[in-house]
């Protein structure tokens, strides 16, 4: 179990630490099924049914959700998605962390079902290939391998999701819902439904080459995420207690060296190379493998954006010197 970060009304809420265990114990279920002779590759052919059963199920839970937000405690509820416009509400979301029980809504939704949901249409992919081709082409392997790593890392960090703004400021309306539940799994999986469509040969060179790509990418991704949250948990942690921070009048410290002085968001800049280590595999003859791609560095700058307009907030005067000392946002000397 983890503590949230505190509240409005200066309480916390807890939270079970327990993603990654969800992920194995449904890898059990899936190999258990399959020996059993679950027919995995036939998933493959009800994607588009299934992604409008999933939007049809966060329509409706939003909906639900709304209607729990009007008997909510005005401390509950979120500082957007309050605007009195019941359309504009239900998008962004009224209640910040809607709970039945102790069972939280949006920290549930947030990574298991959608992540989950991913690499098993992958392996359904794969396990497709397989029975049409003879065996998973390298391209695929590559893609099933590179987003395995990233859904069974984000899940294995689970605790990491609760400081981000999705968690600590967004409400939960349909925008969340939609994103968690339909788009994710249905749209994050689309390399690898391309490659079962459009085989790809790929040399062992070439393979290597795009593997040292997600590697990079993996590297600094995980490297600035993890000394961010060791340095949130405990600044005089050995690992971090020798980069250099400006002081914030909330007395808080920012990070202006090691990865945090490279660019004002690192981990951002790891996520896109990997991005791009992942639609590589898919060839160049097509743009429909490089919509992760795009759509992503349009979410992250979009993120970026807000973001800042937090941290000026939260900070002011010392987030205007880190911008001074760190000038660059995701991309060192471009961006
Ligand atoms: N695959 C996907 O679809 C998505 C992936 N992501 C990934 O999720 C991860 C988390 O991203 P996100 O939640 O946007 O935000 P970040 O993990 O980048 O966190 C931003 C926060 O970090 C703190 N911070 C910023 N600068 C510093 C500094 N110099 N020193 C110390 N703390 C600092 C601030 O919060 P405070 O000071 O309050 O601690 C700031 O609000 C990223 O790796 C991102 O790429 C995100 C969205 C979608
Ligand atoms: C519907 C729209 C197009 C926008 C939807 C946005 C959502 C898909 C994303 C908002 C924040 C997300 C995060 C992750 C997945 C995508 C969404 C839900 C994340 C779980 C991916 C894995 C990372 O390691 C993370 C840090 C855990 C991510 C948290 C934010």
């Amino acid at each position: 179990m983890a503590e949230g970060q505190e509240l409005k009304d200066k309480s916390r809420l807890r939270y079970p630490i327990n993603g990654f265990q969800a992920l194995v114990v449904t890898a059990l279920l899936v190999g258990l099924g399959v020996s059993a002779g679950l027919p995995l590759g036939m998933l493959t052919e009800m994607l588009l049914p299934l992604a409008w059963v999933a939007t049809l199920t966060a329509f409706i839970f939003s909906l639900l959700l709304y209607l729990k937000a009007l008997m909510a405690p005005a401390s509950a509820l979120a500082p957007g998605g309050n605007s009195g416009n019941p359309l504009y509400d239900f998008f962004l979301g009224r209640e910040l962390n809607p709970r039945f029980g102790s069972f939280d809504c949006k920290y549930f939704c947030e990574l298991r079902p959608g992540l989950i949901g991913w690499v098993l249409i992958n392996l359904a992919l794969l396990v497709q290939e397989a029975e049409l081709r003879g065996s998973p082409s390298v391209a695929m392997w590559l893609v099933n391998g590179f987003q395995l790593l990233y859904v069974g890392d984000a899940l294995w960090h689970e605790e990491a999701v609760l400081t981000t703004m999705d968690i600590t400021h967004d409400g939960f309306g349909f925008m969340l819902a939609f994103g968690d539940l339909a788009w994710v799994p249905f749209t994050y999986s689309l390399q690898a439904q391309f490659l079962l469509h459009h085989p790809q040969p790929l040399e062992l060179p070439t393979a290597s080459v795009i593997c040292l790509v997600n590697a990079v990418g993996y590297y600094i991704f995980r490297g600035a995420n993890s000394q961010k949250n060791t340095f949130r948990k405990n600044p005089s942690d050995p690992r971090v207690a020798g980069l250099e921070t400006i002081s914030t009048a909330t007395g808080r410290q920012l990070l202006v060296s090691g990865w945090w002085g490279m660019v004002r968001h690192p981990n951002y800049l790891g996520d896109l190379i990997m991005a791009l280590a992942w639609s590589l595999p898919c060839g160049v003859s097509h743009l429909l493998p490089y919509f992760y791609l795009l759509y992503f560095t349009a979410l992250l700058v979009h993120r970026e954006a807000r973001d800042e307009q937090q941290c000026l907030q939260k900070y002011g005067l010392a987030w205007h010197e880190y911008c001074r000392r760190v000038p660059y946002r995701i991309v060192p000397y471009i961006y």
